[in-house]
């Protein structure tokens, strides 16, 4: 179960050295190195070398990197799975994800990382109870560009079922689950509603693909100091409440039982996380 930071995941293209050098300074809690869509075909061989040598290097603190690989199906795929395998990074990211079987091709060549799928396409989405399922499965990562055109959708409010449905399998798994991107990259009101409307529905953070979204997904998914505040006068009067023989307290004129001391300590626990990994 992965348990750091993944508020903001910034993808980075294998075929930009330049940008893989600046990540290294970025704020952004997970970084996908992106050898698929990002990257020209003519510059897929240039690209995995290029991150072969950044990840080599180092300097990436403690953000979660993972790569993500072209499918099984191209000409890529499969160098780029054994690529990663032996590269110093925390997962393999598997694009269009249909099914638990499209995992375990890649499980094969990458037999000591943890794998995430990018759910993006009509079936992966129906099939995303057995896919969250898989052993080695850490995340999903929603890929919003690619399920709009394969269903034909015009709006976020259409793939509204399939992100609550992929949020379901996630939960019910327990494992991370990370909001699709928003290409206006310069719009920054546009991406805060996505980022509060991503939150609101559960979602652990926001893929992106600007720096310049960083600073508005860190603060919408981290916890605020009045959410951290309202977790630390839950938990006192929680406990104060049991002292005296009582399984509920009341606070601000609300309940607060056990389910809420949960919650509260998971805010908590966000919040430490994200400290260490500033510290990094
Ligand atoms: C969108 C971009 C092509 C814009 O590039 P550019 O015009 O070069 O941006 P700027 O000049 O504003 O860049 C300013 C500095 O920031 C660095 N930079 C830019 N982007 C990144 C990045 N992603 N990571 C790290 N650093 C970045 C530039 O190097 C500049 O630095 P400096 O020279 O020092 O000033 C570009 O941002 C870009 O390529 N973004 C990534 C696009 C991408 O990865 N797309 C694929 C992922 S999205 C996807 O596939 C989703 C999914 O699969 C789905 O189906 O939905
Ligand atoms: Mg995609």
């Amino acid at each position: 179960m992965q348990t750091r930071p993944t508020r903001s995941a910034l993808y980075i293209p294998g075929s930009k050295p330049r940008a893989l050098d600046k990540a290294r300074g970025l704020t952004c809690d997970v970084i996908l190195f992106d050898l698929e869509d990002a990257v020209a075909p003519d510059a897929k061989i240039e690209a995995r070398s290029n991150l072969h040598d950044a990840l080599a290097q180092g300097g990436y603190g403690g953000r979660l990197k993972l790569v993500r690989i072209n499918g099984l199906d191209t000409d890529w795929g499969a160098d780029d799975a054994r690529a990663a395998a032996k590269m110093p990074c925390d997962g393999v990211l598997v694009p269009k994800v249909s099914s638990p079987a499209d995992l375990d091709a890649v499980a094969d060549l990458v037999p000591d990382l943890p794998l995430w799928a990018m759910m993006e396409t009509p079936l992966g989405i129906l099939n995303a109870q057995t896919i969250a399922a898989h052993p080695r499965l850490e995340g999903f990562v929603i890929g919003t560009n690619d399920l709009a055109k394969d269903m034909g959708s015009r709006t976020r409010a259409a793939l509204t079922t399939a992100l609550q449905h992929c949020l379901l399998a996630a939960r019910a798994a327990g494992i991370v689950a990370i909001d699709g991107v928003y290409n206006a990259y310069q719009d920054q009101d546009g991406l805060q509603r996505e980022c509060i409307e991503g939150r609101d529905m559960g979602f652990d953070g926001k893929s992106l693909i600007h720096p310049a979204q960083l600073d508005t997904a860190n603060a919408v998914f981290g916890p605020t100091a009045e959410d951290i505040d309202l977790a630390h006068r839950q938990i006192a009067a929680f406990d104060a409440a049991v002292a005296e023989g009582q399984g509920v307290a009341v606070l601000d004129g609300r309940i607060v039982e056990n389910l809420h001391i949960v919650t509260a300590r998971a805010t908590l626990a966000k919040a430490d996380a994200i400290a260490a990994l500033e510290r990094t």
